[in-house]
């Protein structure tokens, strides 16, 4: 399954500064030649992989980049200074189309990998240059030249992090609309009516996860009821997993029942998705009174006997949800740290 954040932004690499006029002007040397220099380069915009980004949400913040211009040429032969490249940072494994062509500009699969995206407008040419034997005091100079401009498509095939398991109106869209920034498109999926929703969570600039709603896993989908199978199969590549329940089903069925219901689905499709952080988020504690839902909640862990973390929450109110994201954010870095930790002491 391919998931897919897309972003569209423009880039414009810096103009060149322009070519000077000018004349030698000095006491006792009445005939001065022409000293006009050379205006800088503008700077150009370049794309750079980054490994510790993992989504394009930013971008949906600022989607125009302009890279300095180069300074004008000066008297005395002197050149105008060169403006400074622009780079933007990418997660890797971003690819780089050119939106007018429909090109792909290219694919940035390593850290710290570069790729120009446009260049900046070479300097003008001062009046030093067109010396001639025939013309001695040249009026002529050249403009800097533009720089490039680009619309650019960043496109970067996203894993979730994080999987919401629970079940039908549980609340897990809402909460994912409650928490996310940015809800990227799924490509390539064959069934376009029940696709999970995906949602880029950016709980601090530059810091982000993918959380995935699995929808429709009900009792008998790791026999392959449903479409549960397909989605239990793509969670086994998140992380961590969120596991919703209502506080008090409209059904009138128990919480603590619909909890191991979803757990013995998990345990007979892959016993392994069991080993997974798991965090119980009992949900929608707006509709008991504050007492009664502490109570019933406490109630709930201790039926259960859960020993993981769990949260009273209401995706609706967005009660509690911004709590549990910045805990997840922290617990995946935690995850990044001793994989590198364990990967480095290989
Ligand atoms: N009172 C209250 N209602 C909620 C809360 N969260 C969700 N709901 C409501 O519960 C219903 C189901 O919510 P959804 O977010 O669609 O649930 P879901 O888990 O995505 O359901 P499926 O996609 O069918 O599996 C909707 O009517 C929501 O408005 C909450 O925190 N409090
Ligand atoms: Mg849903």
């Amino acid at each position: 399954m391919k998931l897919v954040d897309e972003v569209e932004i423009t880039v414009t690499a810096g103009k060149g500064g322009n070519g000077c006029v000018g004349f030698r002007r000095e006491k006792f040397i009445p005939l001065g030649g022409p000293d006009g220099g050379d205006g800088g380069d503008g700077g150009s915009v370049w794309i750079q992989a980054d490994e510790n980004l993992n989504t394009l949400v930013d971008f949906r913040h600022q989607t125009m980049f302009r890279a300095q211009r180069g300074e004008g040429g000066m008297g005395r032969q002197m050149y105008g200074k060169g403006g400074d490249d622009l780079v933007i940072v990418v997660p890797v494994g971003t690819v780089v189309h050119n939106v007018t062509t429909d090109e792909v500009i290219g694919d940035l699969t390593a850290h710290e990998q570069r790729l120009l995206v446009a260049r900046g407008g070479k300097g003008g040419l001062g009046n030093m240059h067109f010396k001639s034997s025939t013309n001695r005091s040249p009026r002529q100079s050249t403009p800097g030249e533009e720089g490039e401009e680009r619309t650019l498509r960043l496109e970067l095939k996203l894993l979730a992090d994080v999987g919401l398991l629970g079940f039908p109106n549980a609340g897990k869209s809402t909460l994912i609309r409650a928490v996310s920034a940015a809800t990227p498109k799924v490509a390539d999926y064959p069934f376009t009516t029940l696709y999970p929703n995906l949602g880029v969570v950016s709980v601090e600039p530059a810091r982000s996860f993918v959380i995935a709603d699995i929808p429709g896993l009900i009792e008998g989908a790791a026999d392959g009821a449903g479409l549960g199978a397909l989605f239990l199969r793509h969670i086994q590549r998140t992380r961590l997993l969120l596991h919703l329940v209502e506080i008090q089903p409209l059904d009138g069925t128990d919480p603590v029942e619909q909890v191991r219901a979803i757990e013995r689905e998990l345990e007979k499709f892959d016993t392994g998705l069991l080993d997974k952080p798991r965090w119980l988020l009992i949900n929608k504690a707006d509709t008991l009174l504050p007492d009664e839902a502490e109570a019933e909640a406490a109630r709930i862990v201790a039926t259960l006997g859960w020993n993981g973390p769990w949260f009273l929450v209401s995706g609706l109110a967005h009660d509690g949800t911004r709590e549990v994201m910045l805990k997840v954010q922290a617990a995946l870095d935690e995850l990044d740290r001793s994989e590198r930790e364990a990967a480095d002491a290989l």
